[in-house]
């Protein structure tokens, strides 16, 4: 699975090529969607296009998922799972975007990881809205319409939700320990061995660790009031939640109701998407993709982990047990970074590295 379509670009950004020149310079492909997800797309029917000239028949049915409009939540992907359960289609593996091959993952941790996605958190997005009076802001009332979603946005911090340790991260500590030094890899086998202790430990941490582990909540937009001096008749915030694998949209939901705690503000679910079960990592489909991975990144070690974002394949999840978010380049955290923002740009030699991976994949189903 990939998908086609992607974010803007800001206008006041300041690239070192145009954004939609594609521009192959110094090794890279630059342009918004190289790594996210036109790269990793492209590599698919690359790689079925060399079997095929090839010859190739692969030993199982292999469909192919593209959508375009994986960045607004659209229903590309879902109709496609939807005809392909209509049609009794249980996929034995799904592969989409979601993870990369990664250098140094965790502090202390030595050589190249590909961090395959075996989980996936789910998505809610709420608002919250509050009316007022209006009137004069010259004699206010002690808490206007946006002081009121203020309050709320603050309420909702981040011990909102409790952390707790998905399995697969687990796994992933305990992969990672053998390829730290003795200090560290004595404590991330620990690490691995009490998730509890991880939770809490990730969850302080912040940042990437801590969403890993918990159920984040960012308040993304707000709006209210006309002008300086009117009070505000209505004001309104966005939350957009990141739920943990055991939660549920509800569950969620009523937790941020209850947190708030004030009947003033109204907590409208928009959207939602359940986080997914997690996939196995002692099936054959595990080992055929770490397999793969040893053939197009021989340094790598395959490692699972849970991904924080959203991918097309969440549609799958809730039938197809076997779903891996995985794309098979290298991905610098400097390059990361560049995903959703300024120079987004692929390596030429990894699109070379990415369809190799994606042939040993089909050659070996
Ligand atoms: C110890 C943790 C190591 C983490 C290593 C992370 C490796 C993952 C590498 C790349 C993943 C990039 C995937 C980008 C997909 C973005 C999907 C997206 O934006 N979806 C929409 C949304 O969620 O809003």
């Amino acid at each position: 699975m990939a998908h086609f379509d992607v974010v803007p670009v800001d206008e006041s950004d300041d690239w070192t090529h145009p954004p939609f020149a594609g521009v192959v310079a110094d090794g890279f492909v630059f342009g918004r969607g190289a790594l996210d997800d036109k790269g990793p797309l492209l590599v698919v029917p690359e790689a079925v296009e060399n079997l095929l000239a090839a010859g190739f028949a692969p030993a199982r049915e292999v469909y192919l998922s593209f959508g375009g409009n994986e960045e607004t939540f659209g229903d590309a992907a879902e109709a496609i799972a939807q005809a392909l359960r209509q049609r009794g289609i249980v996929p034995w593996m799904v592969i989409d975007e979601g993870g990369a091959v990664v250098d140094a993952p965790l502090p202390f941790v030595r050589g190249a990881a590909a961090m395959v996605g075996v989980g996936e958190k789910g998505i809610a997005t709420l608002q919250l809205s509050a009316r007022g009076d209006g009137g004069h802001a010259s004699a206010p009332p002690t808490r206007t319409a946006v002081g009121r979603i203020a309050r709320a946005v603050d309420r909702l911090g981040p011990t909102t939700f409790r952390p707790r340790t998905p399995a697969g991260i687990s796994r992933m500590l305990r992969l990672f320990s053998a390829r730290a030094n003795r200090p560290a890899g004595l404590l991330l086998r620990a690490l691995a061995a009490m998730p509890p202790v991880t939770a809490r430990l990730f969850a302080r941490l912040g940042g990437a660790p801590a969403a890993l582990v918990r159920t984040t909540i960012a308040a993304t937009m707000q709006s209210g009031g006309t002008a300086a001096n009117v009070l505000p008749s209505q004001a309104t915030a966005t939350l957009n939640l990141r739920i943990a694998l055991g939660e549920s949209v509800a569950s969620a939901t009523r937790r941020v109701t209850r947190r708030i705690g004030d009947r003033g503000v109204r907590v409208e679910l928009l959207e939602g998407s359940e986080p997914s079960a997690e996939s196995r990592t002692d099936n054959a489909q595990f080992a055929l993709i770490a397999r793969s991975v040893g053939t197009s990144h021989p340094e790598a070690a395959t490692v699972p982990y849970v991904m924080m974002a959203a991918t097309d394949s969440r549609y799958f999840h809730r039938f197809c047990p076997a779903v891996y978010r995985f794309a098979p380049l290298a991905m610098s955290a400097e390059l990361r970074a560049t995903i959703h923002g300024v120079d987004e740009r692929v390596s030429v030699s990894e699109l070379e590295r990415g369809e190799r991976f994606h042939r040993a994949l089909l050659m070996g189903l």
